[in-house]
């Protein structure tokens, strides 16, 4: 469903990713894993369309992520660290943000919202278990509670695939299970691909389906999750780190 082929991304002559290559399926759940300044950012970057990659293509079915203009994007749905709500609205608002790409855009200024779409909203914050706050102003709910209204409002969007950059660095571990057990849920019953990049082992290996692993910008790891073995820990980490302490 999303196919990345040969990405190459530099920065001042140097390469942040090389030849980045792989696939997500619908209802896919892969974790890319990677040291620090290993390159997950900036291939999350390339396959969102937020950067443009000196080489490579990125395809969601038969468009080019590169060329998706405007509402073309929404196929694509984002979640980052630090969930990016507009803190004074409401979680509902914030949702409802998620059909900007698929509404007139006098709907979006005014926030005329037909009813289909604040229906949808509403069972998007049901999904992840905040109807009871829909109406609670983003900046007064807690981190956890916010990252699920960041996943609503992905899943608002109806996309194809949902990026997660680090979705529970933010967060502590039992808010940060939480998180991962949603996205899991939405790529099972959704059909939607998920792609997150984690820097905790032991949740990749709990929720994802396969795991990529980056070092210094290059996959050296494309596995289904049960095989991802000590030696494979070592390929990413270093022969210094021990999976069985992950
Ligand atoms: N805008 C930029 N300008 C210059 N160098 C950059 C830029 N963005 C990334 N880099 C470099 O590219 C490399 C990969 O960085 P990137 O942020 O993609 O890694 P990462 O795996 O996401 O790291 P982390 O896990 O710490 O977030 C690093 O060496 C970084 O310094």
């Amino acid at each position: 469903m999303i196919d990345a082929v040969g990405l190459t991304k530099a920065f001042n002559g140097r390469a942040a990713i090389e030849e980045v290559s792989f696939a997500v399926r619908e209802g896919e759940f892969v974790a890319v894993l990677g040291p620090s300044g290993a390159g997950k950012t900036t291939l999350f970057r390339c396959m969102t369309g937020l950067a443009v990659p000196d080489r490579g293509t990125v395809r969601i079915g038969d468009d080019d992520i590169a060329a998706l203009r405007g509402r073309a994007r929404r196929r694509v749905a984002v979640v980052f660290q630090q969930f990016n709500l507009v803190s004074r609205l409401s979680a509902f608002e914030n949702v409802l943000a998620g059909r900007l790409g698929h509404v007139q855009a006098w709907r979006g200024w005014l926030r005329r919202f037909e009813r289909a779409d604040r229906l949808l909203a509403l069972e998007c914050l049901d999904r992840v278990g905040l109807l009871a706050q829909a109406m609670q102003r983003a900046d007064t709910l807690s981190g956890g509670q916010q990252q699920r209204v960041a996943i609503a409002r992905a899943m608002a969007q109806r996309p194809s695939l949902i990026v997660a950059d680090e979705p529970v660095a933010s967060l502590d571990p039992a808010a940060g299970a939480g998180v991962l057990e949603l996205l899991q849920g939405i790529a099972r019953a959704d059909g939607v691909g998920v792609v997150c990049s984690l820097h905790q082992v032991q949740l990749a290996r709990a929720y994802a389906d396969r795991i990529v692993g980056l070092s210094h910008g290059r996959i050296v790891i494309d596995a289904p999750v049960q095989r991802f073995d000590q030696p494979a820990f070592e390929r990413l980490y270093g022969a210094t780190a021990s999976l069985s302490t992950h």
